[in-house]
């Protein structure tokens, strides 16, 4: 595969509704020309610290004297020369590439690491570090026969598994090319296609065997990189060499660690036009409110971010931030006083918002989808019927509901210019590091320089809108929307006078 046809591949692949797919970078055939040696795959844990092996990927660095080593820790990723040592590598063949003929430096140093937090104090520790991604000096896959085919790394039988997880083993595979890869990046969803559940780790690997595939590519978000880190951790069992990388695509950006998914940006402009659609709506009656639903299940950075860059928003209510109706510093309110002052208003919404309220009302029990996702109850339309009620029937007030739920709208989009160069970003570096020879990673911007990170880092916790940053507080400062801090008290209220029940599951200690 050249890395042209990688990137485009990449860039043009998940879009934006891809959620699962898989690509398969098959090179069995790509038989070791010379033995080289292994090089010094060596992770200098501290300039002042000898060297340090790394033997597995989630080893912290063993830091003795956290004052000496600036609290450096290094969490790199795993290399297949972990389980398979005599592993031969090969000099990259990018040393020979036109495109690269003049850049200053065309390999990274195997000492370069990036940091995980930017901001540090002066004499904090220097804390958490990874792999930088780009292209390395030696690689583990030989791909010489093949250069005079393509211009890059040349490997040329590429796979694409059909279907998600369980297309490994119950759907046809489809061969790439760049000709078949050529438009699919102004194409909305996947033509892969996608599904949920059928993760089988056993069938995977062993089709993955049986294939004798070398190298996969699973693009999706956080269920997707834990099935991925499942299939590194059984290749790595079988000493397969299979190097296994995540790529992070979501709309909901999710995904822990890495800047943001790919896909949010995209979900994020096309927001502002069903916000836009709402506020022209609403602006053209007296008393007019619109709420536009986004996605976002567990994580409220669509709304918030949409939210940020529309400037119509009054209101944007998310999973992290829990809200309440009634009484002081409560929706409705917030909701009267903006209808007093602008005579119409906007609500953003995200789905994974007020699930409580919504199963209360509607005596729903927990159902969850095929990969054990919570199925969410529609909660725009609870909080459109619950404003209009109250209006109508409380306040005694004419007011005019425009409810928008552009969720799949936007979801099926083609991503936009500036996810298209990010994907071409974590394409190559995915390549690059794949070739190197390391796996059972994800790659992505971690402060703006994109890293190998251990997948298992990436799925231990989940990326949400943190209500003690700052951002949120942007956020509300921006629309001047009520906080929601006195949810508890107003719950615990609730259920002291007897309105309501313990509410199941209430994020009552959210902050
Ligand atoms: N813990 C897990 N281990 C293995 N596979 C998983 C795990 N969680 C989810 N998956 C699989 O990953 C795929 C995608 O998960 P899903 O939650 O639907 O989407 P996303 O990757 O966008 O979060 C599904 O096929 C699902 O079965
Ligand atoms: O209805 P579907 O197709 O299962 O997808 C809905 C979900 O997909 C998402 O867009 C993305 O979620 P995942 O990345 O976990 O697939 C969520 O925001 C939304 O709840
Ligand atoms: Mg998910």
């Amino acid at each position: 595969m050249d890395l042209s046809l990688s990137s485009s591949f990449f860039t043009n692949s998940p879009s934006l509704s891809l959620s699962k797919t898989f690509f398969l970078f098959k090179s069995q055939n790509l038989r070791p020309l010379s033995n080289f040696p292994n090089p010094s795959y060596i992770s200098r844990v501290s300039r002042r610290q000898p060297l340090v092996w790394r033997q597995n990927h989630l080893i912290r660095a063993q830091i003795t004297n956290q004052t000496d080593l600036d609290g450096f820790i290094f969490e790199d990723v795993p290399h297949l020369t972990n389980f398979l040592p005599d592993l031969p590598s090969y000099p990259n063949p990018l040393q020979k590439s036109q495109a690269y003929a003049i850049v200053k430096q065309t390999f990274v140093s195997p000492e370069d690491v990036v940091a995980q937090k930017i901001v540090v104090q002066k004499d904090s520790p220097r804390g958490v570090h990874f792999r930088r991604a780009g292209p390395q000096e030696r690689v583990f896959f030989n791909s010489e026969e093949y250069v005079g085919l393509n211009y890059m790394y040349g490997v040329n039988d590429i796979l694409g598994i059909v279907g998600g997880y369980r297309g490994f083993y119950s759907k046809n595979t489809m061969q790439l090319t760049p000709k078949i890869v050529n438009d699919i990046h102004k194409r909305g969803g996947t033509f892969l296609r996608t599904s949920r559940g059928g993760h089988d780790t056993n069938k995977i690997v062993d089709n993955i065997e049986d294939r004798g595939i070398n190298q996969v590519y699973i693009i999706g978000g956080d269920g997707t990189q834990k099935g991925a880190a499942a299939i590194y951790k059984e290749a790595e069992k079988r000493g397969l060499q299979v190097a296994v990388a995540g790529i992070p695509k979501t709309i909901d950006n999710d995904i822990a660690v890495i800047d943001k998914s790919f896909g949010f940006d995209t979900a994020v402009e096309e927001a502002q036009r069903a916000i836009n659609a709402a506020h022209v709506e609403v602006e053209s009656v007296e008393n007019g409110v619109g709420i536009v639903k986004l996605m976002g299940r567990y994580s409220g950075f669509i709304a918030m971010h949409a939210t940020l860059a529309s400037r119509d928003v009054d209101c944007c209510l998310i999973p992290e931030s829990p809200f309440y109706m009634e009484g002081e510093g409560g929706l409705f309110e917030f909701v009267e006083e903006r209808l007093k002052e602008n005579g119409h208003m906007v609500i953003v919404l995200a789905e994974g918002a007020g699930q409580e309220y919504v199963a209360q009302s509607m005596h729903t029990v927990d159902e969850k989808d095929a990969s054990g996702n919570r199925l969410l109850l529609d909660v725009g339309l609870w909080l459109t019927q619950t404003i209009k009620d109250h209006f109508t029937k409380v306040r005694k007030m004419a007011i005019y509901m425009k409810y928008i739920d552009p969720t799949y709208m936007i979801r099926a989009i083609p991503s936009n210019a500036s996810d298209n160069v990010y994907c071409t970003l974590l394409a190559q570096s995915a390549v690059h590091g794949a070739m190197a020879g390391y796996t059972g990673f994800t790659v992505g911007p971690v402060n703006s320089r994109h890293a190998y990170i251990p997948i298992a880092h990436v799925t231990e916790t989940q990326n949400t809108v943190k209500l003690t940053d700052r951002m949120w507080a942007r956020l509300l400062t921006s629309t001047n929307q009520p906080s929601f801090l006195r949810f508890n008290e107003v719950m615990q209220e609730r259920v002291d006078r007897g309105t309501i029940d313990v509410i199941n599951n209430m994020k009552i200690t959210s902050i």
